[in-house]
């Protein structure tokens, strides 16, 4: 195809990317996740759309996202890869002039959080591996005598999900507000926290990072949440009750929202099988949890990043 001017359409792909899927299955209480990133491309004839901007043969991109949250249901995500033939195949019938379908796959791997008295790990709650760093701040001030020395010890990105037990109701209500209660949701976060430290004479501190760690997740776990808030405080004193000497700590938590399709229009039901993890905007909810008797904080939190 040429306009006559010595230039023409070369290759060409169309589709929809980055389609974040949230497959769960809870035909029993112990669920289970399949988290993905799915990217389509349909290849083949699609000249007149960029010569003549005739859409005639263009299956909507859209239309490719909303055939990859409903395959997530209809035919279910028992590998990416299965899934991804499944979709890739399926692109090919609905679209007569696509020679070919691409279908990309991540997928995020979610392992079961370690609680005590459930083997093999916690039914309904989860933690993304391998996405946490672990920080500290050190802050040394003066010299001699009056030189003092502040820790701040903390985990950056730690991922936890849970399928169910978490509910949101009973809020305030204006006339902009939208939002449905809830009495069953997905809760999923980023997890930042920072603790300080009174002192840390005698502490292995590799072992209470450890801990702290553990002490977040169970607490997350095993807390009925009735908003992420009340979360964040479970894990500050479950931290706080297990550590004497952590005067304070502070979390920054992202809600990361997980927003129920709508599979209606296409003859499926959907109870809370397929989620859509939406990116942003999302709720920021920050807390310290802390001892009445910390003590002045002294330079500890200065320039830390860390809410005020
Ligand atoms: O756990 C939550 N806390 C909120 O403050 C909030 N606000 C909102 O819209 N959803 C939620 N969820």
């Amino acid at each position: 195809m040429t306009d006559g001017d010595g230039i023409v359409l070369g290759t060409n792909q169309y589709g929809k990317a980055e389609n974040r899927v949230v497959r769960v299955y809870r035909d029993t209480p112990r669920h289970r996740i399949r988290d993905l990133n799915v990217s389509t491309a349909l290849r083949g004839d699609f000249a007149a759309a960029h010569t003549d901007g005739d859409q005639r043969d263009i299956l909507p991109t859209d239309t490719q996202k909303n055939t990859v949250f409903a395959y997530a249901k209809e035919v279910g995500v028992s590998s990416p890869e299965e899934y991804a033939v499944a979709l890739a195949t399926r692109f090919l019938v609905a679209a007569p002039s696509a020679t070919g379908a691409q279908v990309s796959v991540q997928e995020y791997v979610w392992d079961r959080v370690e609680v005590d008295g459930q083997p093999g790990g916690h039914d309904h709650s989860f933690v993304r591996r391998g996405t946490e760093t672990r920080t500290c701040v050190v802050t040394v001030q003066g010299r001699g005598a009056d030189q003092r020395v502040w820790v701040v010890s903390g985990l950056q990105d730690l991922l936890v999900l849970k399928t169910t037990g978490s509910e949101f109701r009973g809020y305030l209500r204006d006339g902009y507000t939208t939002l449905e209660e809830v009495d069953d949701r997905v809760m999923a976060t980023s997890l930042t926290a920072r603790w300080r430290w009174s002192g840390t004479d005698g502490v292995d501190l590799d072992a209470a990072y450890a801990s702290v760690r553990q002490q977040c997740l169970a607490a997350y776990a095993t807390t009925y949440s009735r908003a992420l808030q009340e979360t964040l405080y479970a894990m500050g004193r479950a931290v706080l009750g297990t550590h004497p000497q952590i005067a304070e700590i502070r979390f920054s938590a992202p809600n990361k929202h997980h927003v129920l399709c709508d599979l209606g229009p296409f003859g499926l039901t959907n109870d809370g099988e397929v989620f859509h993890a939406a990116d942003r905007p999302y709720g920021l909810i920050e807390a310290t949890v802390t001892r009445e008797d910390a003590g002045d904080p002294g330079e500890a939190w200065t320039a830390v990043p860390a809410f005020a």
